[in-house]
């Protein structure tokens, strides 16, 4: 977001591996369209293949039998093989009474049999077919109406139960898979409410949130998209840790880390500092490396706000939130220790991990403040600073993967209390922020939230609030953030340019291989 200023708009893409979050749903559920398409291509494959190969089987036969047919014909003096031909075959009698006629006719004789033989085949092959099309018929029939929804009575008797977790599994597949082809699957006399309604009662059950915040996440996304997020969520996400550009290089980092026995690779193109790790036989948050400050534990998708901010060398930047300073050391280093970072958090207790952080990765340039962020433009003046990155306290409902205690302890409440401190913390990020600063003028929110109220509603009461617009952040990650949201109609550069923040922490999840 920008304050008062328009900057150059670098291009925004949907996130780059898309398929591969739809991937995550199919191996286990039910897959998107297109991976759909891809299924049925593959199971149509490999039913094909079978087919194929009956066929092939059938063709075998036929050609085996062509051939003897063939040779028998055109070898005259191969006679037994005509006769074992002829005696395989259902008219024995006819060419019994043709063999025994004794009269030069034979050839023609044997030739009607054939004839014969081959038509009777042929029917027989045309009835084999019928037959097969219609028991396919009917076995597509009672697939699409193996699926009904429980009845009353039998949710009942089922909340007498312990959870059946691999019922619940299949009926969430079965829901998923009406849901996505409603017209065609749907069992007569029922509406989409009725499955959404059963979808909302067996995701709380099978993956354990409260029913505020599944009902919440059904809302949001439609079911594809909505069972790759839950999905995503019960994976753990890999190990990825920062270069400290102030310390080391990524590749000598990555040289002695290696030699310790530590698996690793870059993270990705987009990022010169990343590393992800897959394997380690020693604690990477205890090696030697780790406690010279060469690199700090952090998650891909935490970098992106900071790459975001893009602060400059030189510039006063505020860090409203900034405990326990995973962006704080990189925006730091981002600025080479140059200028001046005021980092605050209103926690004492979290003062302790942010200068502790701040040392041990050799941070020089920051000034550690213990402010509420919302008293900072009376503290640090207004239109003080180039840059200011508020990391917003918010509900955490986008990192249940860390944190899965979130999918029963957040509710209404505690969303409205988030959005209505970020409210306040945004405003005063815009007091702070001098739009006519030369390099800057740049604010960049950021929540590890997926709520809507945390995120565009937040932005839209910014941009009603001050003279402020949204501006492309510069990275290919992200998707639309919603413009409108049950009865609210957002800001439309929301739509197109606020993705980022909305989305930042969901795609890496898909991003990264599990
Ligand atoms: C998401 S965390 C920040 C993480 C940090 N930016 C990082 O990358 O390591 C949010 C922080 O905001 C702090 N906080 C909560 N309310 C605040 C307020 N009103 N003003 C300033 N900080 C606040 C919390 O204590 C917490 O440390």
């Amino acid at each position: 977001m920008a304050s008062n200023k328009s900057k150059g708009a670098k291009s925004k893409n949907q996130p780059p591996k898309k398929k591969q979050r739809n991937d995550l749903f199919i191996d286990k559920k039910r897959p998107t369209k297109k991976d759909e398409v891809l299924d049925d291509v593959s199971d149509g494959h490999s039913e094909e293949e079978e087919e194929a190969g009956d066929l092939l089987d059938g063709d075998e036969q036929m050609s085996d039998f062509d051939d003897d047919d063939v040779s028998e014909i055109s070898d005259e003096d191969d006679a037994p093989l005509a006769d074992d031909f002829l005696q395989g075959s259902d008219d024995n009698e006819d060419s019994g009474s043709g063999s025994t006629s004794g009269s030069g006719s034979d050839s023609d004789s044997d030739e009607t049999d054939i004839e014969e033989k081959s038509r009777a085949i042929d029917e027989q092959r045309a009835r084999e077919e019928k037959d097969a099309q219609a028991e396919m018929e009917v076995n597509i029939k009672e697939e699409s109406d193996e699926f009904r929804l429980p009845t009353k009575e039998e949710l009942e008797a089922e909340q007498q139960r312990p959870p059946d977790l691999a019922n619940l599994q299949m009926r969430i597949k079965e829901i998923v898979r009406v849901l996505s082809n409603f017209k065609d699957m749907r069992q007569e006399g029922t509406t989409r409410k009725d499955y959404i309604d059963q979808l909302k009662i067996d995701l709380g059950s099978y993956y354990g949130y409260n029913e505020f915040l599944i009902r919440v996440l059904v809302d949001m996304f439609p079911v594809v998209e909505l069972m790759e997020l839950i999905e995503a969520f019960e994976k753990p996400r890999p190990t990825c840790i920062r270069t400290n550009t102030l310390r080391t290089r990524r590749r000598d980092l990555a040289d002695v880390l290696s030699k310790r026995g530590v698996e690793l690779d870059q993270l990705s193109k987009w990022s010169k500092v990343g590393l992800v790790v897959y394997n380690s036989h020693v604690p990477i948050g205890a090696t030697p490396e780790y406690l010279a400050g060469f690199y700090y534990i952090q998650s891909a998708s935490s970098f992106l706000p900071v790459m975001a901010l893009a602060p400059q060398e030189k510039e006063r930047v505020v860090d409203m939130a900034a405990a326990p300073g995973g962006k704080t050391t990189y925006v730091a280093a981002l600025m080479k220790n140059s200028g001046i970072i005021y980092a605050n958090e209103i926690s004492e207790a979290r003062l302790k991990s942010l200068t502790a952080n701040l040392h041990r990765m050799g941070v020089t340039n920051t000034i550690v403040c213990n402010y509420d962020g919302r008293e900072l433009p009376k503290v640090l003046g207004q239109n003080s600073v180039g840059r200011v990155l508020l990391d917003s306290p918010c509900s955490g409902t986008g990192v249940i993967t860390k944190d899965p205690s979130v999918k029963t302890s957040k509710s209404l409440d505690d969303i409205q209390k988030c959005a209505h401190l970020q409210k306040q913390l945004i405003l005063a990020a815009i007091d702070m922020v001098d739009a006519n600063s030369k390099s800057g003028g740049y604010i960049v929110y950021s929540t590890c939230s997926i709520m809507v109220p945390e995120n565009e509603a937040v932005i839209d009461y910014a941009l009603k609030k001050r003279d402020v617009k949204v501006v492309p952040c510069g990275l290919d990650f992200g998707c639309p953030g919603y413009i409108r949201f049950r009865e609210h109609q957002f800001h439309t550069s929301l739509e197109n340019q606020g993705g980022f923040i909305l989305m930042s922490t969901i795609w890496m999840d898909f991003l990264w291989p599990s």
